[in-house]
């Protein structure tokens, strides 16, 4: 089995220095609990940050690093500076509200994206520096959003994946950052990016489209010549461990105590990081307007809030606290008596047998989180019930949701509808109780952290590296081919390829520079050019009738071979299908604002350039659909192209122009193609064996050369002058 080196901000352990002595102990956080113990099976290596280690003497880092090395853990150790502007600057203050829709709770300016960008170097170059060839890397959240990119450039073939543990947000929101270009090119150094939900893989894939012209299909998505996947992998826990300690004796033993103490009381739990993305606020809330509605429920009643504290230098995490707090005193003020304290809150970390004891005592579980990746509290309290009794009342906002769907969902922004919730859970009976929690424990167990990381790896692993799939190598290498005497016949794409795109086809005309070189291709005797364009031959012949050059419009249907020869149709080729079609084009452009139909003589072409990426994406995927569904009769071919969806006749292609002129050349002369678009695929593939196909972008090809695009082919044939 390949080495796994995991990448993560946090180890799974933190070093706790006390007076007199150092140790390692469990970090807190569902990334860490969640992949401690895949680590201890995979034998590989965890790269991160210990935690604050600035007070330890020499002699106890040493001991620290000889506990680290035991547990396979390498730390990299974050300064100050970056602790404050890393961490809890860009990650914690900037990242992490943004990706929980909390907009209002980003600092109005960052300072921080330059220490963000540099803390991410830090971790890149560490983990390149363990690497080995063969080793699968897989980087971890939001913290290190820039590293699979810079692993990329550091190991251009190493097979790199990469987990965002929390929500990706709509476009909309994640829009809003200054530096979104950055972070998606970034994640785009991997070769797999996994979320814990598909409707994350949707903003994300909206995001890509929006911002970089990305458009995902389906699972994946081309970037600078290599293939991306994309996907939802929910994590899961490690469910038999749960079950086991539940079933402890001493577990056990806990449970009773708890039961004993509180003997005529109904037990709600809450367990959380203290984040104010985990709802604790009106979870409280929530259990107030039960006592307020059910006098009767008073003194019989009991919450358990622990939550343990996190991120406790950053001020929005203090005041948090705070307003928990004093709910928490209120509460208590309210409804306590001199015998029962209804909230019992606890602001610490529990260690597992604690933990499970609450999970396996409580009737009712609350994880209501206003916005939350997965939650993994969910899915422990779960895997802690083998006596399938308890009920789980969740949050519909937190990824875990879309799993669980026996729990009693409810939405956290609605205190009424949850304090609703809670008394539906006390006043549930067994059989119901059982039901649920028995299908819920079915799903957990079946995809727990071991099928998570199993299935996120095997897709990892599975897909070609980028050694086996190796780059197209450098168009420019092929001019060697080139050189010495000898004909040869350029065939030059033109839209995408010897200009870029425009908005409208009209404004991409030939500038000053294309019309000089292509005038003096011509002029030379032993090359001839023949453009092969999807454009009209009105196009064709205004911007380009007086050159020496042939023509090919409409991809091949007509065709002026030599200057002062008549355009001519290829034979046999039926437009009967051309006004039953025009009406269903039509009809998109006018619904679809920004979008138009462009007519030519045997086809038609809806362009949707202008329109917002995401939605003429959706739209153009519609209109293919329906005119498959319509026409599929027709003589006719429906092509997707780049923003656009045209509509062809049958049996023409660009690559029938290639046969016809080299009928008119000697055998031995050498034919190159340049193209950048589907259609010029034909193209390439009725290129004859020994001629030259360069792809100008970084989409799938049969070409053998690639070049960036317009500029670099411009680049191509000023060389094959000589210049
Ligand atoms: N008082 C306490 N004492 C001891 N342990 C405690 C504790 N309170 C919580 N924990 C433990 O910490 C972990 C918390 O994990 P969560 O998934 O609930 O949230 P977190 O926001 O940390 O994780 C992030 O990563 C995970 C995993 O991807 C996502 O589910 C989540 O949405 C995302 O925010 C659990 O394993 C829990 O047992
Ligand atoms: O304590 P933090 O800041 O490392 O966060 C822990 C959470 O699991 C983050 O996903």
């Amino acid at each position: 089995m390949a080495r796994l080196l995991l990448v993560s901000n946090r180890l799974p352990v933190t070093v706790k220095a006390e007076k007199d002595s150092v140790s390692v102990v469990r970090s807190a956080g569902g990334l860490a609990t969640g992949l401690s113990r895949p680590h201890e099976r995979s034998g590989g290596m965890w790269i991160g940050w210990p935690g604050d280690v600035s007070r330890l003497t020499d002699a106890q880092r040493s001991q620290v690093e000889k506990q680290l090395a035991d547990l396979r853990c390498v730390p990299l150790y974050l300064s100050a500076s970056e602790v404050s502007r890393f961490y809890e600057g860009y990650s914690n203050r900037v990242l992490w509200p943004l990706c929980h829709y909390m907009l209002d709770r980003v600092p109005r300016q960052d300072r921080d994206w330059d220490a963000y960008r540099k803390a991410n170097e830090r971790f890149a170059d560490l983990a390149a520096k363990h690497y080995q060839p063969g080793d699968t890397i897989w980087v971890h959240d939001y913290q290190l959003m820039l590293v699979p990119g810079m692993l990329r450039q550091r190991l251009p073939h190493a097979r790199i994946g990469y987990f965002h543990h929390i929500p990706f947000p709509s476009s909309e929101i994640f829009s809003t950052l200054p530096r979104r270009g950055e972070l998606l090119k970034g994640l785009l150094g991997a070769d797999l990016i996994g979320f814990h939900a598909v409707s994350y893989v949707r903003h994300f894939s909206g995001t890509l489209l929006r911002h970089l012209g990305l458009d995902t299909d389906v699972d994946r998505v081309l970037f600078q010549g290599r293939e991306v996947r994309v996907g939802a992998f929910p994590m899961g826990i490690d469910a038999t461990a749960f079950e086991t300690l539940a079933r402890e004796p001493a577990v056990m033993d806990e449970v009773k105590v708890l039961h004993e103490r509180s003997r005529d009381e109904r037990l709600l739990v809450g367990i959380d990081r203290l984040d104010y993305t985990k709802g604790i606020p009106r979870r409280l809330l929530a259990v107030q307007r039960v006592l307020e509605r059910e006098p009767a429920l008073r003194g019989r009643l009991r919450f358990i809030q622990v939550a343990v504290p996190s991120r406790t230098q950053v001020q929005a995490y203090a005041e948090y606290r705070e307003t928990v707090d004093e709910l928490v005193g209120r509460i208590n003020g309210l409804y306590g008596t001199v015998h029962s304290t209804p909230v019992h809150y606890l602001y610490r970390s529990l260690n597992e047998k604690q933990l499970v004891s609450l999970y396996r005592g409580a009737d009712v579980m609350l994880v209501t989180p206003v916005r939350d990746g997965m939650n993994l509290v969910a899915k422990e309290f779960c895997a802690a019930r083998p006596d399938e009794d308890g009920v789980l009342v969740l949050s519909e906002f937190a990824g875990a949701a879309a799993e669980m769907r026996d729990a009693l969902l409810v939405n956290p922004y609605d205190v009424e509808g949850m304090a609703d919730a809670i008394e539906q859970a006390l006043e549930m009976p067994r059989s119901e109780r059982q039901e649920r929690m028995s299908s819920l424990r079915a799903g957990v167990k079946a995809r727990d952290v071991h099928w998570w990381v199993a299935s996120f790896l095997d897709r990892l692993q599975g897909l070609p590296s980028v050694a086996e799939k190796p780059p197209l190598p450098d168009g420019m290498l092929a001019l060697d081919k080139l050189k010495g005497p000898g004909r040869k016949v350029l065939f030059l794409d033109y839209d995408g390829t010897l200009v870029g795109f425009a908005s409208m086809p009209e404004l991409a005309a030939p500038d000053a520079e294309l019309m000089t070189l292509l005038q003096e291709l011509c002029a030379r005797p032993d090359i001839s050019v023949h453009i092969v364009s999807g454009r009209p031959r009105e196009t064709l012949d205004a911007w380009f009738g007086e050159l020496p050059v042939g023509l090919h419009a409409e991809h091949g249907l007509w065709s002026r071979m030599r200057l002062g020869q008549p355009w001519q149709a290829l034979p046999g080729v039926s437009f009967e299908w051309k006004p039953k079609v025009k009406p269903v084009l039509d009809a998109f452009a006018a619904r679809v604002t920004g979008s138009f139909v462009e007519e030519k003589t045997a086809s038609l072409a809806w362009h949707y350039r202008k329109v917002d990426a995401e939605f003429g994406a959706l739209q153009a995927r519609e209109l293919r659909l329906l005119l498959y569904e319509k026409f599929s009769q027709e003589p006719m071919h429906i092509l997707p192209g780049d923003r656009v969806v045209e509509v062809r006749p049958r049996g023409v292609n660009k690559g029938r122009v290639v046969p016809e002129v080299l009928k008119q050349e000697a055998p031995d002369v050498r034919v190159v193609a340049m193209g950048d678009d589907v259609t010029d695929e034909d193209l390439f593939a009725a290129v004859p064996p020994g001629g030259i196909t360069v792809h100008a972008g970084n989409k799938h090809t049969c070409a053998t050369y690639r070049v960036e695009g317009p500029p670099e082919v411009r680049r191509f044939l000023k060389a094959l002058l000589g210049k």
